[in-house]
């Protein structure tokens, strides 16, 4: 029966004659009197894979929100397993079998695995005592398949491993609805595979599974079904994956073609950076580097390939200076930077834009103008040490919001409300200034929809066309290949290869990363 739910492209159901998992109709939500949600619908059937799709605010996490309580719909009708509940806490959801997993953990850092299950579990549960939530959490985390350490603290957990003890958490808490909101945008590639397969297992066990994503060969890999959505509303609904393809799909998620993103038509001027010998020690969360050596000249992408966890995110650090290398010389125009602070490498003309925007590149509890005033409090553009010049602020993003096309926005709307790529649009209007000479973009279209990801891959080629230079560190092969001049591939913390980009096979790079070279 498994194998003909899957054969048939998820067009049946693999119990029939039971009501969906999870059923949504007619959802209406509004922030601020602006619709988010416009009468869509959503129907999930237990024992499938169900993907949702759809351009950065469409409206997919509301719509999930909606259904495990987290927000209330202004209108519609939801059921779950048959009967009409709409739950108006997560909690509810919960004790309704249905559990989320968001994009931004909701995990105390500094509590243990054990910890953060008991502050879930509330005053009725059985389990009380710490013991007695590791024994529970260790036997879910056997009968489910996926290994978690209940007595590890949550801040020394890798970005898979707190995945891991939220998935074990919603599981046994109860749910037999399980709500994936863009679960792999923060795994590697071999991570994000192996999540999908568990997630495929789950639901063939009899479990019913929603997983939100941008990429469309997890779609086609692992999901069943496929609904779209698209400003608010439901433009395909449960669609078998086998019945479409990715073109069908882009052109109902945006509603026009789509152009290609394109190298920046700029020849390589004189160095912008250099980096010479960088070394520093592995330590016990870190892979260290290992005497890194290259140069970035203005006009020029080098885009660095590389499975994560090879030292991206420690060489990163380095050279914004949130971490001091222990060998090696950084220098930026000319002047070296090795031991600069992180403010006097930004006013030598280095951006960043990081990984994980909210970790080190925005303040999720501040506005727009707030955040995209940050950098230059400091130097006095708006307004001295005792007062800050917020009428000066305002128009300024005013100005930001037009240029970079931050949708449906205010300047004093908090980042944290933003849709993912509007934030990064903010951080793309902050970062990419006139001061900029050197940028470095760390899987900059990372968990965003094509659309935005082609403004980003854009507003860079501009910026290296304008005669900055970039460092491109990516995950995405694609993103790598098509933007770059030269591409590097980073291995263990070293660089196993660099080469012209009209030089680079898919046989060298594979045997880069597989370390073979
Ligand atoms: N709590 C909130 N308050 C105000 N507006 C919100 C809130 N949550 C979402 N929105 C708005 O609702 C719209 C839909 O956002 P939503 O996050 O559901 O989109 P999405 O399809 O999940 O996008 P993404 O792929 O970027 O996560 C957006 O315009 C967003 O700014």
């Amino acid at each position: 029966m498994i194998d003909t739910l899957h054969q048939s492209g998820g067009r049946g159901t693999l119990f029939p004659g039971t009501p969906p998992a999870l059923d949504l109709k007619g959802i209406d939500k509004a922030f601020d009197g602006k619709p988010a949600l416009v009468d869509a619908s959503f129907s999930l059937e237990w024992g499938e894979v169900h993907a949702i799709v759809g351009e950065n605010g469409a409206g997919k996490s509301t719509l999930m929100n909606v259904a495990a309580g987290v927000y209330a719909a202004d209108g519609g009708e939801q059921t779950i397993d048959g009967e009409a509940r709409s739950p108006r806490s997560p909690m509810e959801a919960t004790a309704a079998g249905l559990g989320m997993v968001h994009q931004h953990f909701r995990l105390v850092q500094s509590f243990t695995v054990s910890q953060n299950m008991l502050l879930s579990l509330g005053r009725d549960s059985r389990i009380r005592t710490p013991a007695q939530a590791a024994a529970a959490i260790a036997a879910k985390a056997a009968e489910v398949g996926l290994p978690v350490d209940p007595a590890r603290v949550v801040a020394d957990l890798s970005t898979a491993e707190r995945q891991r003890v939220e998935i074990v958490r919603v599981l046994l808490l109860g749910a037999r609805i399980l709500i994936l909101d863009e679960p792999t945008a923060v795994l590697s590639e071999e991570e994000a595979k192996m999540l999908l397969s568990f997630v495929r297992r789950l639901a063939r066990q009899g479990h019913a599974v929603v997983l939100i994503t941008h990429k469309f060969r997890e779609v086609a890999g692992f999901c069943d079904r496929i609904t779209i959505m698209r400003h608010g509303k439901t433009v395909m609904a449960g669609a078998p994956v086998a019945d479409i393809d990715e073109g069908e799909v882009a052109r109902l998620m945006v509603g026009e073609a789509l152009a290609v993103s394109e190298r920046p038509l700029s020849s390589p001027g004189a160095v912008n950076l250099s980096v010479s010998g960088l070394t520093q020690k592995p330590d016990r969360f870190g892979q260290g580097l290992n005497a890194l050596n290259f140069e970035l000249h203005a006009g020029e992408v080098l885009g660095i390939a590389g499975v994560g966890g090879n030292g991206q995110e420690e060489l990163v650090a380095c050279l914004t200076g949130l971490s001091r290398q222990d060998q090696g010389s950084i220098r930026l125009g000319g002047r070296d930077l090795s031991r600069a602070s992180p403010y006097d490498r930004r006013k030598a003309g280095l951006r960043i834009i990081p990984s994980d925007r909210f970790e080190t590149g925005l303040v999720r509890e501040l506005s727009i103008e707030e955040n995209l005033a940050l950098t230059q409090v400091a130097k006095g553009n708006f307004g001295g040490p005792f007062f800050l010049d917020r009428k000066s602020m305002r128009h300024a993003a005013i100005a930001a919001i037009q240029s970079f096309d931050i949708r449906g926005a205010s300047p004093e709307r908090t980042v944290a409300l933003l849709s993912g790529g509007n934030a990064q649009k903010v951080l793309l209007a902050r970062e990419l200034d006139a001061g900029m000479k050197v940028l470095v973009a760390h899987s900059p279209s990372r968990g965003l929809d094509m659309k935005a990801t082609l403004f980003v891959r854009n507003a860079i080629k501009q910026a290296v066309e304008g005669g900055a230079a970039c460092l491109l560190i990516s995950e995405d092969l694609n993103e790598v290949l098509s933007l770059s001049h030269r591409v590097a591939v980073m291995n263990r913390g070293a660089i196993a290869g660099c080469r012209a980009i009209g030089d680079v096979t898919p046989e060298w790079i594979g045997a880069l990363l597989a370390g073979h070279v």
